[in-house]
């Protein structure tokens, strides 16, 4: 049945996002912040800016208004990014006028907190806002998702109602939406998978071959499913769409902000340039700090996610760092995926 949904962040993947909802014939209504940004998405049906040669659907429409987006919807998309999760759910509360689903597509964890998205949300949403939290994460870049490409992806939700209800809402011939209880396990696979697709692109950058990037892929899921089961997730999770299937995505794709800062951080460029660059959000970078913090305070053996922090906050070489990782005690391959701190 159509509904009323309102998606918040017109970056690249809200408005690839608002492009499924419209293809399901859902009255889709996208938040901008920026009035000039909703005029051109309203009067061209385009967002050159994060979605360039791309045309909109007629239906969609933007607004620069979350009341006007949010109001009377029927479920709310967030898609902002990580540092705007809190301030954005604090703006609906005070907007909505039933209580909603919302579902998220943000792939991060907090600093200092270092709470997952939805635990942020929980936090913030009244009562009143929400009648249940939803991840939708996976394999999918904005650009092809965009382009009506195969895609598939994974929800979840605490309860299967709200699982399904968000499976309903997007799923179509192009985009496949598979449903999976564990909250933890598909936020934490989404929000971990990009700090090992930076230090991909740093081996890129190092014009290091094929042979590394497939021991930093595989090693990376390693430690991503270590803290994972440590944490609470299945660590089945970790080999499905919303770990390995994004690990991979993100990691062999030009389309990955991830991949794409790590490999200029190997050509030798600064963190601050870097950024400034790409112009659109590197979730990875803030990721791995709060990833290394949340590792120690559970004393999880994470040694990819710390050598890339030393790159990037503490002004290791990165290609120092690749040498320091090979250069490890000896280990045994299978034992390593335990859940605690292995030190045969
Ligand atoms: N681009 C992609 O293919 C995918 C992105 N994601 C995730 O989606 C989230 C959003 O990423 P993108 O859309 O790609 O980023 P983007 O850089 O393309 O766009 C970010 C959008 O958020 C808005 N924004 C920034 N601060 C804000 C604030 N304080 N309040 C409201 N809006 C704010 C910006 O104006 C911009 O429209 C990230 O967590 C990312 O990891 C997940 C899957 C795919
Ligand atoms: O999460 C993504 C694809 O699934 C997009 O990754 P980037 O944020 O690195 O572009």
């Amino acid at each position: 049945m159509p509904a009323s949904v309102a998606v918040l962040g017109a970056g690249s993947w809200g408005t690839a996002l608002a492009v499924v909802l419209c293809d399901n014939g859902h009255k889709v209504k996208l938040w901008a912040r920026r009035e000039e940004q909703v005029q051109e998405i309203n009067e061209q049906k385009t967002n050159e800016a994060y979605l360039p040669g791309r045309r909109l659907p007629d239906q969609l429409e933007a607004t620069s208004s979350i009341q006007e987006a949010a109001s009377t919807a029927d479920a709310v998309v967030s898609v902002v990014p990580t540092s705007a999760v809190r301030e954005t759910m604090q703006t609906l509360n005070g907007v909505v006028q039933h209580p909603v689903l919302l579902i998220h597509a943000t792939k991060g964890i907090e600093p200092g907190s270092l709470k997952r998205v939805s635990e942020m949300m929980e936090e913030e949403l009244e009562e009143r806002t929400v009648r249940g939290i939803a991840v939708l994460s996976g394999p999918s870049h904005a650009e092809e998702v965009s382009e009506r490409q195969p895609t598939t992806v994974t929800v979840s939700s605490a309860e299967l109602k709200h699982q399904e209800e968000a499976q309903d809402l997007f799923m179509t011939q192009h985009f496949r939406v598979y449903t999976n209880p564990d909250v933890i396990g598909v936020e934490l696979g989404g929000a971990l998978k990009n700090i090992i697709a930076l230090g991909i692109g740093m081996t890129d950058g190092l014009d290091y071959g094929d042979n590394a990037k497939a021991a930093l892929m595989t090693r990376g899921l390693a430690e991503i499913t270590r803290l994972g089961s440590r944490l609470g997730a299945d660590p089945l999770t970790f080999s499905g769409l919303s770990g390995l299937g994004d690990l991979i995505v993100t990691c062999t794709s030009e389309h990955s902000r991830n991949f794409r800062c790590g490999r200029m951080l190997g050509e030798g460029w600064s963190l601050d340039d870097v950024l400034e660059q790409m112009g659109m959000v590197v979730e990875g970078v803030k990721t791995t700090k709060a990833v290394q913090s949340l590792a120690a305070s559970y004393d999880v053996e994470m040694p990819i996610t710390d050598a890339l922090y030393e790159v990037l906050f503490n002004g290791l070489d990165p290609k120092e760092a690749s040498e320091r990782l090979m250069g490890r005690v000896k280990k045994r391959e299978v034992e390593d995926l335990g859940p605690s701190n292995s030190t045969q």
